[in-house]
């Protein structure tokens, strides 16, 4: 192989983007990520997802990752290593076949199949194009590392950093249903369904007691957790969480205001389920849920929080009593528009088994708890 160093001109890739707008092109762009298609950069090289690609044959001098899994291979320098998430470009002794860049992609594999080096970072001259392919694969919900300009990778699909900022257009969410839902907290208990054009993920809100303008409710923002929420894991404090929010929220309606709990489809803090659950396995190999999400070269925190003050517009919530510990949502809510009258705590007894994870909420980031 031993392809030249491609450069990039800016307009390279401008003629096959088929006059698609922006949203169109990044909803492809994530869809090609999920379907293992390759996605060309403008101004940029082609970028095959290594985690779901399909091109069995593809192969590719460099890679690209994120800067802490970059760390972890000795790689990323001090400043690059400060932003977990950012780009490193990364250049293989061999070209990378499929394994090869399998193994890089995902830290969790690192015990079963040592990674075979040298490798050296090169300077990347199209780094916003490599951040937004990072984010747009957390977007996705797989590992965020690519294969650089590979070989029999396939057609790719045209995509613009810019085309980004779509994705994050909170304009289009509307109420798209709502209905009666008699639930165990609260038989009079109305869910309303949200819908936005870029998202596929439909946030729900369940509302109790009757909207009143002029009384701020008290609000939950639960964040998915499927395995908390539904099957009861013990490793975290989401299952009880929501449990006690939604008590919570219809006592306030039997009191004559108005309690609301958003559940917000952001699994894993916004990595996803499947990348959670590889934060999980770096868990049980001694790394704590931040460091757990950094080594995947993902963000610690990549919750959408201007998606939830839109809901509560929606609901004709300008200010909420927020029920939380984590003073970042507090700021973050405030941020996107929302006034947060009150904080109002939402502890719950630990076990044996999330003593640590509250412990690193606690320690690490913030979190109000004993
Ligand atoms: N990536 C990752 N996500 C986790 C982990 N444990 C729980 N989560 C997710 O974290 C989210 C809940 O966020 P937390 O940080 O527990 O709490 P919070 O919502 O910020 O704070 P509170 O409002 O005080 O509960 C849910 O989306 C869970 O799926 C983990 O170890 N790794
Ligand atoms: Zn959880």
């Amino acid at each position: 192989m031993g392809c030249a160093q491609r450069s990039y001109p800016a307009g390279d890739g401008v003629r096959s983007l088929n006059g698609a707008s922006p949203s169109r092109r990044a909803a492809q762009a994530v869809d090609a990520l999920r379907h293992g298609w390759p996605i060309a950069l403008v101004g940029g090289p082609v970028l095959l997802p290594a985690e779901t690609a399909i091109a069995a044959s593809a192969a590719s001098d460099r890679m690209l990752i994120g800067a802490a899994r970059a760390e972890t291979l000795k790689l990323a320098n001090q400043r690059e290593a400060a932003v977990p998430h950012a780009p490193v470009l990364v250049r293989g002794a061999e070209p990378f076949d499929l394994a090869a860049a399998r193994a890089m992609a995902d830290p969790a594999l690192d015990l079963a199949t040592p990674l075979k080096g040298p490798f050296r970072a090169e300077p990347i001259d199209w780094r916003e194009g490599a951040a937004a392919a990072l984010e747009l694969a957390r977007i996705a919900g797989i590992l965020p590392a690519f294969m650089v300009d590979p070989i029999e990778a396939g057609e790719a699909q045209p995509f613009a950093p810019a085309d980004l900022a779509a994705l994050a257009d909170q304009g289009s969410l509307v109420i798209a249903t709502r209905a009666h839902l008699p639930v165990a907290a609260g038989e009079d208990a109305e869910i309303l369904a949200f819908r936005s054009a870029d998202d596929m993920r439909e946030h729900v809100a369940l509302v109790f007691g009757k909207p009143v303008s002029d009384r701020a409710p008290l609000v939950r923002l639960h964040s998915e957790c499927l395995t908390g929420d539904v099957l009861g894991s013990l490793k975290c404090d989401c299952g009880p969480q929501l449990d006690a929010a939604l008590e919570a929220a219809s006592a306030e309606g039997r009191k004559g205001g108005w309690g609301v709990v958003l559940y917000l489809r952001q699994e894993g803090r916004g990595i996803g389920l499947v990348n959670k659950l590889r934060a999980y396995r770096l868990q049980d190999q001694g790394h704590d849920t931040i460091d757990a999400n950094r080594r995947l070269g993902l963000p610690d925190e990549a919750r959408d929080f201007p998606v939830a003050a839109r809901m509560l517009d929606l609901l004709g919530a300008r200010a909420v009593r927020l029920m939380t510990n984590n003073p970042a949502k507090v700021t973050a809510l405030e941020a996107a528009g929302v006034r947060v009258a009150e904080r109002v705590p939402h502890r719950l007894p630990d076990n044996p088994h999330n003593t640590r994870y509250l412990a690193t909420k606690r320690d690490r980031a913030g979190h109000l708890l004993p």
